[in-house]
C-alpha cells in the first residue's frame, strides 16, 4: 500500500509545532522564552526599522464598518378581540366579557453617540415588531407587542423606499364595496321582480368588511350565513403613522426615538357590540393588519476635518501623526479601503488646553436652549480611501467615500510633494470633488421632484382615476441652482492644502509653485480649482509637512482650529 504521507520537507511543521524543533535546553525553558525566540527569528528586520509613523504593513487596526444598509421593517399586527360570556354558578348565560386584542409593536429609530457603523443593521436586514396578543375571556385584554428601537450612529440619513399598508388598501376596498352596495340597493328597489337580481345573502359574502369580524366558533354555517354584523366602528390610531415618504437626517443625537412604522390596532372584544337588540353579540373584530416598509440608511460620518487626496499621498500616515489612530499604511495605492476616524486632542485634561478653541452649538428645532459656546477639547479627522481621476465615473474605489467628508467642517487636501506637479494634483482632486457635489445635488433634486406631487386641477381635466376620485399626479417644477453654482454645498466649505513628504527631494520647488498658485486663488487672480462660482477662497493656505517624521503637525492643528472656529 502506498504511504499516505510522502516524505517531503516538513515546510509548515516548525510553524505548527515549534516545540519539536527547539533544542532540548530551550524546551525546558518557559513558554515566554519560546515565543520570544520565534518572533525574533521570523521578522528580524521589520521590528528594527518600523515605528508608529512608519509601521509595517500588518501593523494596523481595522473595525467592521458599513455605511449603507437596507432594512425591511414589519410593524406588529393587532391581536384579535375575544368572544366570551360570563359563566358562573347560578349564572349559565352571563353578559359578554371578551377582552380586546393587544396593539402591535411599533418600530422607532434613534441616533446615538457610541454607534459608529451600520454593519450590524446591514447584516440583520429584517426587523419585526411582535404582534399584539389575542384578547381572553373574563375581560382580559391581550398584551401589547413590544416596540423596537433601531439605534443608528449620529450622521445617518434615513430614506423610505417603499411602504405597504394593507389597512389603507382594505379601507379603500371597503369604501368601494359600500358604494357598490348602495347602488345595488337602489337598483333592487327598481327591479324587485327581476329573478336575476342577487339576494342580500349573496352580497353578504362579497362584503370585504366581513373579513374584519371574528365569529363565535360554536355557530353553525347556516347561522354564519345569516348572521348580521354592525358597521365597523370608526377608530383612531393610537400613533399617527408618519406620511410617506419618510426622510430623516439624523445629524444630531435624537432625544426621543422617532416613529417609523406604527403598530396596528388590536381588535375589539364582543362587549363593545352590545345593544338593546343584540345583548349577546356573537362577534368581535380581528386586529388590524400590520404595515411594512423598506428603508435605506446612509451613514455620513461626522468628522470636523475630511482628508482628500490621491492614493498613496500619505493621508493615513498623517492621520497617525495627528491622532492616536492605527490606520493602515503601505507603499501602494488603495491601502485604505474604509474610512478611519481619528481624534486630535487639544486639551491634555490637566486643566490647561494645548490649543484654545471654542465651538458654537447651534440651536435646532429640538433644542430650546440658547446658543451653547463650549471650549473645544478635541476635533476629529476622517481619512478616506484615495481618489483618482475619473472617480466620479466610479473609477478606483469610486466616490462613495466622499460622502464621509461631505459634512466635514473643513476639507484638507493632502498632496504628495514628491509625486509630480502639486497644482495639477490639487486641480484634479477639486474637479472630482466638484463633480461629486453636483451629482449629489442632482440626486437630491430628483428626490424632491418625486416627492413634490401636485394635482392638475385645470378646467376640463380628467379628474378621476379608476373611479377613486383622485386626480392624476403631476410632478412639480423644482427651482434648480444656476449651472455654474452647482456643488456649492461642498465648495463653500473652508479648505487648505497639506503638502506631505516634504522630506523627499524636489518637494521644496513643488511647494513654492503650489503656494504661489494658492495666493492667486485667494486674491481672485485665478478661479477656484473646482470652477464653481462662489466657492470659498478666503485664505487658501498650504502647509508643508513630513508626516513620517511627525514634523509640521502643530501648524496643521492650529490652522484647522482657526478654520473651525471661524
Ligand atoms: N518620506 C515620506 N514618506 C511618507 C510620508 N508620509 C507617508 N509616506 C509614505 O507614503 C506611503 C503611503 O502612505 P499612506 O499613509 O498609506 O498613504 P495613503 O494616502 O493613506 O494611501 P491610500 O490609503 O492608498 O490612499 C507609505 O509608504 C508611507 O510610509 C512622509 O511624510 N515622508
Ligand atoms: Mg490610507
Amino acid at each position: 500500500m502506498a504511504p499516505r504521507c510522502t516524505g517531503g520537507p516538513p515546510a509548515f511543521l516548525p510553524f505548527l509545532y515549534p516545540s519539536l524543533f527547539l533544542s532540548k535546553a530551550s524546551r525546558l525553558g518557559s513558554s515566554v522564552t519560546i515565543r520570544h525566540h520565534i518572533t525574533e527569528t521570523s521578522t528580524p528586520d521589520a521590528t528594527s526599522s518600523s515605528s508608529r509613523l512608519n509601521p509595517s504593513p500588518d501593523d494596523y487596526h481595522i473595525t467592521n464598518f458599513a455605511d449603507k444598509a437596507k432594512l425591511k421593517l414589519f410593524a406588529g399586527s393587532g391581536g384579535r378581540g375575544c368572544i366570551s360570556f360570563a359563566r358562573d354558578a347560578y349564572l349559565p348565560d352571563g353578559p359578554p366579557n371578551g377582552g380586546d386584542g393587544g396593539h402591535g409593536g411599533s418600530i422607532y429609530i434613534q441616533a446615538a453617540y457610541g454607534e459608529t457603523s451600520l454593519h450590524k443593521l446591514a447584516r440583520r436586514q429584517f426587523f419585526r415588531a411582535p404582534r399584539g396578543a389575542n384578547g381572553q375571556g373574563s375581560s382580559r385584554s391581550g398584551r401589547r407587542g413590544e416596540d423596537i428601537i433601531i439605534t443608528v450612529p449620529v450622521g445617518t440619513v434615513v430614506r423610505e423606499i417603499s411602504r405597504e399598508d394593507p389597512e389603507a388598501e382594505d379601507e379603500l376596498r371597503r369604501r368601494a364595496a359600500r358604494t357598490a352596495r348602495r347602488i345595488a340597493a337602489a337598483q333592487s328597489e327598481q327591479s324587485e321582480n327581476d329573478p336575476t337580481a342577487r339576494s342580500a345573502e349573496d352580497t353578504h359574502y362579497d362584503n370585504p368588511e366581513i373579513e374584519k369580524w371574528v365569529l363565535y366558533p360554536g355557530i353553525s354555517s347556516s347561522q354564519k350565513r345569516k348572521i348580521w354584523v354592525p358597521d365597523l366602528p370608526k377608530r383612531e390610531k393610537i400613533l399617527a403613522q408618519p406620511p410617506a415618504p419618510i426622510q430623516l437626517d439624523l445629524s444630531r443625537p435624537t432625544r426621543k426615538p422617532i416613529l417609523l412604522a406604527a403598530g396596528a390596532l388590536g381588535g375589539l372584544g364582543n362587549p363593545h357590540f352590545v345593544s338593546r337588540e343584540i345583548p349577546r353579540p356573537l362577534y368581535a373584530t380581528t386586529g388590524d393588519k400590520a404595515l411594512s416598509m423598506e428603508i435605506e440608511l446612509e451613514l455620513k460620518l461626522l468628522a470636523d476635518v475630511g482628508l482628500v487626496g490621491l492614493p498613496n499621498a500619505g493621508k493615513s500616515t498623517l492621520t497617525r501623526a495627528l491622532t492616536n489612530s492605527r490606520a493602515r499604511v503601505g507603499a501602494w495605492a488603495f491601502t485604505t479601503l474604509q474610512p478611519n476616524i481619528g481624534t486630535v486632542v487639544l486639551d491634555n485634561h490637566r486643566g490647561q488646553p494645548i490649543v484654545k478653541s471654542y465651538h458654537r452649538q447651534e440651536p435646532d428645532e429640538t433644542w430650546e436652549g440658547d446658543v451653547d459656546v463650549r471650549q473645544r477639547t478635541n476635533f476629529t479627522v476622517a481619512d478616506i480611501p484615495g481618489l483618482i481621476e475619473g472617480a466620479h465615473l466610479d473609477r478606483g474605489l469610486g466616490i462613495a467615500f466622499l460622502r464621509h467628508v461631505e459634512r466635514a467642517g473643513v476639507l484638507a487636501f493632502v498632496i504628495d510633494l514628491s509625486a509630480g506637479n502639486a497644482v495639477e494634483a490639487l486641480k484634479s482632486l477639486w474637479n472630482e470633488v466638484g463633480l461629486y457635489a453636483q451629482m449629489r445635488e442632482e440626486e437630491a433634486m430628483d428626490r424632491e421632484r418625486e416627492a413634490r406631487i401636485e394635482y392638475d386641477l385645470g378646467v376640463g381635466a380628467d379628474r378621476s382615476v379608476a373611479g377613486w376620485g383622485l386626480e392624476w399626479p403631476i410632478h412639480a417644477e423644482y427651482p434648480s441652482a444656476p449651472e455654474n453654482q452647482r456643488g456649492l454645498h461642498i465648495a463653500a466649505k473652508p479648505w487648505f492644502v497639506i503638502g506631505t513628504k516634504g522630506d523627499l527631494p524636489g518637494a521644496k520647488e513643488n511647494f513654492k509653485e503650489l503656494r504661489e498658485y494658492l495666493t492667486k486663488v485667494s486674491n481672485g487672480d485665478e478661479p477656484h480649482p473646482s470652477g464653481i462660482e462662489g466657492a470659498w477662497i478666503k485664505n487658501c493656505a498650504a502647509i508643508p509637512v513630513s508626516a513620517i517624521k511627525g514634523q509640521g503637525m502643530e501648524r496643521i492643528v492650529h490652522w484647522t482650529v482657526g478654520l473651525l472656529d471661524d
